[in-house]
């Protein structure tokens, strides 16, 4: 361990090495970001692309200002949710046609879960497994929807999720990463063993997609939902998704029928008939400004691949966890995160009680990160927009600020 201020010249020579060989190094200056600051909260508000204020302006100004109604059709707007959806579509491993971006995160949990028990239909699945872990929201929603759809909740640590599914499960909702943890759950396996008993699954990709490969229809995912706010930089409440697999499409019976949703919503008619495909997971009218927002700055990842992602995003947060560990004195901060890569995500996120005063002075001294009550500080690592030299710095003014100095 380090006792000194200056670091081991070594992990400053080996951050300027990574970040002449970082292929995505030339990413950053797509952002609006300052030198001075490290900005390790991306895992809660993505930072802005740059080119984004201009095109709103023109949306604003253009679209809505001189178009008007018009807009609608001649710039688009009608068709954004599914065609944004499209655009998401790559980064979770979907093929088109199966994303619609719409509405918040906590909408589309509930619209996929209780999507998810009507369709595993009435005999004897009375329970909705929930990841006892979970974010907040869906755990508040998973209750709700349990109550509204006569199922009992059971809420199971995710690893052992595969071992609690049964022929009483209807369906099963988990985070595929650990908002406060970072830990990454085993998506194929938890899928698998949720469909070896005749359940439906339903993931939660808010802090992964955009970090690491989902593949949902490599894993026969049935359904998921995730916001674009984080790692997807579409703004501060950009508009989530829901990811209905295509076999389900025909089945999926929405909790919010929406007219949007409907197979001819100009028809107006009393009665609702489904559209066809994606559209069948809209509501009401699209936040049209947000949505374009969400797809200006969906530009960014133009010939990223995401095995690339993950590739850094595993460097940065293992080049941390090293120079963490050379900087600041064994036993001063405790890893939440896993150390295995099959585990981790994208964020390293380590406890101390006085969590709430060290993020404070690391926020003052232009390291941002976060903190989760009561003790955990969280470090987002945005492979697009973070390199080495950031992280290197951020290890050191965390001992710095540890030390007291
Ligand atoms: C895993 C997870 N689910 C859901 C949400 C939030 O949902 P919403 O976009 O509805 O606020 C968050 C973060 O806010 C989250 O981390
Ligand atoms: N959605 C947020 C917001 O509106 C305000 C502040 C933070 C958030 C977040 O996204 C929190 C985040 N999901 C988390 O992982 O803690």
């Amino acid at each position: 361990m380090s006792e000194t201020l200056l670091p081991p010249r070594t992990l400053q020579a080996r951050a300027a090495e990574l970040d002449a060989a970082d292929p995505l190094a030339d990413r950053r200056d797509l952002f609006a970001l300052d030198d001075g600051v490290v900005y390790l909260d991306g895992n809660s508000l993505g930072a802005l692309p740059r080119h984004v204020p201009a095109r709103m302006a023109h949306v604003i100004g253009h679209e809505w200002g001189e178009l008007r109604i018009r807009s609608w059709d001649e710039s688009g707007w009608w068709t954004a949710p599914e065609r944004i959806g499209d655009r998401v579509a790559p980064l979770l491993g979907a093929a088109p046609g199966q994303v619609v971006v719409g509405d918040s995160t906590s909408v589309n949990v509930f619209k996929a879960l209780v999507g998810a028990v009507r369709l595993a239909g009435d005999d004897g699945r009375d329970e909705i497994v929930v990841d006892a872990t979970t974010f907040p929201t869906d755990g508040y929603i998973a209750e709700s929807a349990a109550r509204m759809t006569g199922r009992r909740l059971v809420p199971v640590a995710p690893g052992d999720v595969a071992g609690a599914v049964g022929p009483r499960t209807a369906a099963v909702l988990v985070n595929h990463v650990d908002y406060r943890t970072g830990r990454l759950h085993d998506l194929p396996g938890i899928t698998a063993a949720a469909h070896a008993a005749g359940a439906v699954a339903v993931w939660d990709l808010c802090h992964s997609a955009g970090a690491l490969p989902v593949d949902l229809d490599a894993h026969g995912v049935d359904l998921a939902v995730g916001c674009t706010y984080k790692y997807l930089n579409g703004g501060p409440g950009s508009p989530a998704y829901l990811y209905v697999a295509r076999r389900h499409q025909e089945r999926f019976d929405s909790p919010l029928p929406g007219w949007n949703s409907h197979a001819d919503p100009f028809a107006m008619t009393p009665g609702y008939a489904a559209a066809d495909g994606a559209r069948r997971g809209r509501v009401g009218t699209p936040d049209i400004l947000s949505m374009l927002a969400l797809e200006a700055s969906l530009d960014v990842w133009d010939g990223v691949p995401v095995p690339q992602v993950r590739a850094k995003s595993l460097a940065l947060t293992d080049f941390f966890l090293e120079c963490v560990r050379a900087y600041v004195p064994e036993g001063r901060l405790t890893r939440l995160t896993p150390a295995a890569h099959a585990e981790r995500g994208s964020q390293v996120a380590l406890s101390c009680d006085d969590a709430p005063a060290v993020m404070e002075q690391l926020v003052a001294r232009g390291v941002v990160g976060d903190l989760r009550r009561p003790d955990v500080l969280r470090f987002g690592f945005t492979p697009l927009y973070v390199g080495f030299a950031d992280t290197e710095r951020a290890a050191r003014v965390l001992a710095e600020v540890c030390a007291g100095r």
